[in-house]
């Protein structure tokens, strides 16, 4: 048996890179969880124009430099200076421009101070403290000059980076797209949810759980499906989809039953489609190929067992794709509550944090059906394989199962 380690290895290496294309930045909700492929360079300085910090009197600090609260220094105003104002004004010397926050500063003038520090007056103003030369002034260029690269290649889209990207003066960059996952639940049993379950059937829970992974995780959706126990009619929705996916995620049907669709569709075709059996617990019967470029990630059927698959396989591999790291954000967390794990096989256990997020316990059932169990965890804590016992007081490896992206 692989280790799960190996087989998201060979997963990561098997799926093709996306590959960059030019999109407009004026829309940058939707370039977040994309990757940027060329170094981004402001076409203009930031700030684009020298400009107040506070809400107050652009001065030269030379003719306040004997202002004190006791004996304030008073400048004639020559008038306002909004936000927005768009005249090239001068500041003659012994005199004072009111200006408000954001506004741009007069030639001649080096300072701004602040109107709490003065009279608030309109037609002059009394200044009670002397300020050193440039205060409360944002100089043009002092954050970005004209060329400087503000985003490097590789830049995971973020909402921090969008007023940068807002502001430099571009209109196109280079990005890779989100991968587009395409998700087909196979099996006679399934019903559509919002449907009705009757004796022998379930409600279709995997390909809904997986579009949400795909939506957490950073990803597109490209189309839901479910298709029947028969593996002409999976090869043939395969198909279908592979000429728009992506990527293409199918669950159900990778085990030793003796319907399994993938397996009837795949395992004697001439395509590279290998079923392997991983040493974990729940994912155990995994199977991966290729329609043309587009990899085909077999899930197993059990709900627990396909979120688990998703997120140590599929998630990994689209990361890769999107030109992200494979990884999925982990940390590590003390136990405080021991369970038992199987040996032999590395265990994704559904866990619950303390109050304070560093200690977990098991919560539910660890059976790869039980969906409450699901409901109610916070994270997978990783049991390596050696271990059949999980003490009080051992680190575990986590996985939180919020912010996948
Ligand atoms: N003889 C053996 N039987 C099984 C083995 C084995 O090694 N030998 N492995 C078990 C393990 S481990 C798993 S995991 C499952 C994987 O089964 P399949 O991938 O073939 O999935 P199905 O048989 O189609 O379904 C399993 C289970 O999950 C329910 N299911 C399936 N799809 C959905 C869906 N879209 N929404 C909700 N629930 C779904 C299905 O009704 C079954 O209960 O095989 C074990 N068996
Ligand atoms: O691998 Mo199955 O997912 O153990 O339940």
């Amino acid at each position: 048996m692989l280790t799960y380690e190996q087989y998201q290895q060979r997963l990561v290496d098997a799926v093709p890179r996306l590959p960059a294309e030019e999109v407009a930045v004026t829309d940058p909700v939707a370039l977040l969880g994309r990757v940027i492929a060329t170094p981004v360079r402001s076409a203009v300085p930031l700030p684009g124009f020298t400009n107040s910090a506070m809400d107050g009197y652009a001065v030269r600090a030379a003719d306040i430099a004997a202002a004190s609260e006791r004996s304030p220094v008073t400048l004639p105003v020559a008038g306002d200076i909004p936000a927005g104002d768009t005249r090239s004004l001068r500041l003659e010397p012994g005199t004072a421009w009111r200006i408000m926050t954001g506004a741009p500063v007069p030639d001649g003038a080096d300072t701004v101070v602040q109107v709490e520090l003065t009279d608030a007056g309109t037609e002059q103003v009394a200044i009670r403290a002397a300020l050193p030369e440039g205060a409360a002034v944002r100089h043009a260029g002092e954050d970005v000059v004209a060329g400087d690269e503000v985003l490097p290649a590789g830049t995971l889209l973020h909402p921090r980076h969008v007023p940068v990207l807002a502001s430099a003066g571009v209109q196109r960059i280079s990005a890779i797209r989100r991968p587009r996952i395409a998700i087909v639940s196979t099996g006679d049993e399934l019903v559509p949810i919002g449907g009705e379950a009757g004796h022998g059937q379930v409600v279709d829970s995997n390909g809904p759980m997986l579009a949400a992974l795909v939506h957490e995780g950073g990803f597109e959706l490209a189309a839901t499906r479910r298709v029947g126990d028969t593996g002409d009619e999976v090869r043939a929705v395969l198909t279908e989809l592979a000429a728009d996916a992506d990527l293409i995620v199918t669950t159900g049907g990778v085990s030793a039953g003796a319907f399994e669709p993938l397996k009837l569709a795949f395992e004697d075709s001439d395509d590279d489609f290998d079923f392997v059996k991983v040493s974990m617990q729940p994912g155990k019967p995994q199977g991966f190929g290729m329609l043309g470029d587009t990899p085909v990630f077999a899930l197993p059927g059990n709900p627990v067992s396909s979120l688990v698959s998703f997120l140590i396989f599929v998630a990994p591999a689209a990361r890769t794709m999107a030109g992200r790291s494979p990884a999925l954000p982990t940390g590590t967390a003390r136990v405080g509550e021991r369970w038992q794990s199987p040996p032999g096989r590395t265990q994704f256990a559904r866990v619950v944090y303390d109050d304070e997020g560093r200690v977990v316990r098991p919560v539910g059932e660890q059976g790869s059906h039980v969906l409450g169990g699901l409901a109610g965890s916070q994270a997978l804590a990783i049991v390596p394989g050696d271990t059949t016992e999980v003490a009080v007081g051992e680190t575990v490896a986590v996985i939180p199962l919020a912010g996948l992206a």
